[in-house]
């Protein structure tokens, strides 16, 4: 990565004195970059965004953006853009009157803010609802007004909190596209903070996955979905089958599943025979097995749930549950109470250290 322009050191947070909400962040964003936090709900996503921001003082540690501290600095002096889910536009001003504010705020001759408040509505598509007020337009319009609004004095960052979460599934879509393509043609080093995983991984460069106060991993999308650093991820990223593995040989790429038997996986050259570990086999690499293929076992089918393009399969393997992603027109065949061999590239498994 280029040279970190966010830097959070170290940071931790408590709000009661006892409990951390927060606990030894530490994370670097380059500049441009779109970073997207994702967890459950009070894993402390927002609670970062608030120390970024400075709403929250920080209990321990350090933020800096290119290379000086803002830890003390008030949130009015951080120039950081700010996106909430509720839009929190002012009622009262129309769509360009919200976009000046923060340059009256700063106060910029009139002239000069009036051209780049119309240049920013321009950018976001609202040249034609300059004189409109929040209540004149829809959900997705005011969610356009304030990113207007956040971005018009070229902040150094934007942070954005759920700020499509209040929209409908496929205004929600176009937004991310739209939100995407304003972020980079402008370059601001971005954070956002989602509960979507399916957004997270189309909008981000970089995903950052919380859990109880902490990072758990921090990666791009593919990173994150094929090579979870523990359970915790694999799970709450994608689909996944977690099968419990012994290690055989692991220099060779070898491992015994209960159930299932020898099975191939990547070679794991730092590993000792006989540990204990986790594959993670996402659904959709296990297919129909071709004769002879390796790494192939017979599924016990419970369940098949068609969704037109692909279907999930769902049964068991000699007492281990498994589930398998198959296109809908290999699925066709197959019904409920039957046997079914399935097989997976031994690639296609990705190991994970027993915890
Ligand atoms: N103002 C506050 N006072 C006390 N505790 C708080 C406050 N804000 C958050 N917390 C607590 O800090 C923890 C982290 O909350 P945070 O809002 O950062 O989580 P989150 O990941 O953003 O969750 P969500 O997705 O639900 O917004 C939670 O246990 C929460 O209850």
């Amino acid at each position: 990565m280029t040279k970190p322009y966010l830097e959070l050191r170290n940071l931790s947070k408590s709000y009661d004195g006892r409990s951390r909400a927060l606990d030894g962040v530490n994370l670097t964003a380059g500049k441009g970059e779109f970073i997207t936090f994702l967890g459950p709900s009070g894993s402390g996503k927002t609670t970062t965004l608030m120390l970024i921001a400075g709403f929250e003082g920080a209990t321990e540690g350090e933020i800096l953006v290119d290379g000086t501290s803002i830890t003390r600095v008030p949130p009015h002096k951080r120039g950081i853009g700010i996106v909430f889910q509720n839009y929190a536009l002012f009622p009262h001003r129309t769509a360009l009157q919200n976009i000046l504010f923060p340059l009256q705020m700063r106060k910029m001759p009139k002239a000069q803010a009036t051209e780049k408040a119309r240049h920013m509505l321009a950018l976001v598509g609202l040249e034609r609802f300059a004189d409109r007020h929040p209540r004149e337009m829809s959900g997705g319009q005011q969610q356009r007004v304030a990113l207007a609004r956040a971005l018009v004095f070229d902040p150094a960052l934007l942070l954005l909190d759920e700020p499509l979460g209040a929209l409908d599934k496929n205004l929600r879509e176009s937004l991310q596209i739209e939100i995407k393509r304003i972020q980079r043609s402008l370059g601001v080093t971005t954070i956002f903070v989602t509960h979507d995983q399916s957004e997270a991984m189309a909008m981000s460069d970089r995903i950052v996955i919380f859990e109880g106060g902490r990072i758990q991993q921090a990666g791009t999308p593919l990173e994150i979905y094929d090579r979870p650093v523990n359970d915790f991820v694999a799970r709450f990223v994608g689909d996944s089958n977690l099968l419990p593995i012994c290690l055989t040989d692991p220099a060779a790429g070898t491992g015994e599943i209960a159930g299932i038997g020898p099975v191939r996986i990547p070679a794991q050259p730092g590993r000792r025979a006989g540990e204990a570990a986790t594959l993670l086999l996402r659904p959709e690499v296990l297919g129909l097995a071709a004769e002879g293929a390796p790494n192939t076992c017979r599924l016990a089918v419970e369940t098949v749930v068609h969704f037109g393009d692909s279907a999930l399969v769902l049964g068991d393997v000699g007492g281990t549950p498994l589930r398998a992603r198959l296109p809908g027109l290999a699925a066709q065949g197959i019904s409920e109470g039957s046997e079914v061999a399935l097989s997976w590239n031994p690639a296609a498994g990705h190991l994970i250290p027993a915890a």
